[in-house]
């Protein structure tokens, strides 16, 4: 290995939510009989936004007038979940009339977390070049990193065609790297510390004046909550501080999305596309 065993037993134990959570499994498994009910009900339309095995994501359409586009990137710590895993969120937001895109990416440690962080711009130019209206990108947990990651992009510097976000949303996000080197996640992730700090929002400027919402259940670790008050204190003007979500811990705190997504879109005075 090329970097020193930096294991910290308590350090791991923080940014493992599934300790704190009893029924972590179940809830997880739920995740996946929900999401497979609502793909039976309601097939999403299936995009390639690369030419990549992974780089795929479904597109849940609401009824009547469409009101903003919602991208959403999941979490699992870069290493776990595909797409499908995650249709059981889209019905609320329909409701709520937004158009769903759930992205898939690749997994460490088959590639570098770079890699992820490039298909995450990829999917979200494709997407926003696919669908006019307003943008906003969500994501949970190492999603929510690559939410903060599209709210710091260059679009021009990466090649891309620029995007315009009306708002962004991180659910018990990680916006500084450096802790996850000292956890069990190092030896998949391959975090150098100068990689970790290139690689963590908060050590980056946001691009988009565009609000940030860094949302984090109130029932988690003293880690989660310090990661959400790093990236309110390095980006003050986008990130108006921590939303803590009372009741909610690592598991359930996605299912405040709706509520968050339209808060976003008030606060744009985000409209209904004609
Ligand atoms: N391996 C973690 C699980 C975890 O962190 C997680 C699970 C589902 C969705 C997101 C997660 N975390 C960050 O992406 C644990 O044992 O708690």
């Amino acid at each position: 290995m090329p970097f020193p065993d930096l294991f910290d037993a308590a350090t791991n134990d923080a940014y493992m939510p599934s300790r704190r959570v009893p029924d972590a499994d179940a809830l997880v498994a739920a995740w996946a009989r929900n999401s497979a009910a609502v793909r039976e009900a309601c097939a999403p339309q299936q995009l390639a936004y690369g030419a990549g095995e992974h780089e795929r994501l479904d597109v849940f359409s609401p009824e009547g007038a469409v009101r903003a586009t919602l991208l959403f990137i999941h979490g699992g710590y870069w290493q776990a979940f595909y797409k499908d895993t995650f249709s059981y969120l889209a019905p609320p937001l329909l409701g709520a009339g937004l158009r769903v895109a759930i992205i898939s990416y690749d997994l460490t440690p088959a590639v570098t977390l770079s890699r992820i962080v490039d298909q995450a711009r990829r999917a979200t130019a494709f997407v926003a070049a696919q669908f006019a209206g307003p943008l906003v990108v969500a994501g949970h947990s190492a999603g929510g990193h690559l939410a903060a990651m599209i709210h710091a992009t260059d679009w021009a510097a990466e090649g891309l065609p620029g995007v315009t976000l009306a708002g962004g949303v991180g659910i018990s996000g990680l916006y500084d790297l450096g802790p996850l080197r000292r956890t069990e996640l190092q030896p998949a992730l391959q975090l150098s510390e100068k990689e970790a700090r290139a690689l963590s929002p908060a050590f980056l400027h946001p691009t988009s004046a565009a609000p940030f919402i860094a949302a984090v259940g109130a029932d988690e670790s003293a880690a989660f909550l310090g990661q959400s008050l790093a990236l309110a204190q390095a980006w003050p003007g986008v990130v108006g501080g921590v939303r803590q979500l009372p009741g909610r811990h690592h598991f359930d705190a996605p299912d405040e999305l709706p509520r968050l997504a339209l808060e976003l879109l008030g606060q744009n005075g985000g409209t209904p596309d004609p």
